[in-house]
């Protein structure tokens, strides 16, 4: 599959703390990346690079083979939904919604989770007043509304009830049969099991090792994530 995403030599530091070690990763089209790793490893660095939203002391992204340094356009390719979202405080839902088409400039091409999550009926509701549940909805509905080629989801399903975590799954492996790259930071991993073609699993800002889900299985011998990661993991010292 197609490149998209190129991340050479990736270094980040905040103060003393270095967060990110001269990392390096390429992700293709196509495909669900399940990026893992304890706490405070950098996962949400990584991806806040790739957004431009943290700039790096060092390395480079390329997107489709350009730099994204001091570049903004590459950004209406990602659909991003953050581990929590912060909307202004008084805006309505469907203020906000009209506000990001108005931004964009552009009408909603996808409005399949705002139907399944229900959310016109609520477009009236001010976000200050949403459950952290329906604030993830919203996220949620927002990331996937304009038919992005890549998506990056922060932890999409903490917070989510049962119901709404499936739809999102399903959204997810639907997204994937279109030829799209959906990175996905998670510290379940019953659904990684689920949605994932690749593991990238992180360790203090490096990565300790970036497989295919189906060969992380193999080269363990288990059936389940969770227990292939267990034994690979208290083999090394992470
Ligand atoms: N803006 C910032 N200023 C200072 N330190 C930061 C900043 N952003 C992140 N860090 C630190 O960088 C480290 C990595 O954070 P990051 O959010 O990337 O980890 P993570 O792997 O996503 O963690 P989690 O699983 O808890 O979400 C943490 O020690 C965090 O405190």
């Amino acid at each position: 599959m197609e490149k998209i995403i190129a991340v050479k030599g990736l270094q980040k530091s905040f103060g003393r703390l270095e967060v990110l070690k001269n990392l390096s990763c390429d992700f293709a089209s196509g495909g669900v990346v399940s990026i893992l790793g304890p706490n405070a490893s950098g996962k949400t660095t990584l991806i806040k690079s790739i957004l431009g939203m943290v700039i790096p002391d060092g390395g480079e992204i390329l997107f489709q083979g350009r730099s994204i340094l001091n570049t903004f356009d590459y950004k209406k390719h990602i659909g991003y939904m953050p581990q929590i979202g912060h909307y202004p405080d008084n805006m309505k839902i469907g203020q906000l919604f009209k506000m990001v088409m108005d931004i964009r400039q552009q009408d909603a091409v996808d409005t399949e989770l705002l139907k399944a999550y229900q959310l016109e009926s609520m477009y009236q509701k001010t976000m200050r007043t949403l459950s952290g549940g329906t604030l993830q909805k919203v996220s949620a509905a927002l990331a996937f509304m304009f038919n992005p080629a890549v998506l990056i989801l922060d932890e999409p399903s903490a917070g989510l009830d049962p119901l709404a975590a499936e739809a999102l799954k399903e959204k997810i492996l639907e997204e994937k049969t279109k030829g799209k790259l959906i990175l996905v930071t998670s510290h379940i991993l019953s659904e990684a099991d689920e949605i994932s073609d690749h593991i990238l699993y992180l360790f203090e800002g490096q990565i300790k090792f970036y497989k295919t889900l189906t060969d992380v299985k193999r080269e363990t011998g288990e059936q389940k994530l969770s227990k292939a990661l267990t034994q690979i993991l208290s083999s090394t010292s992470c």
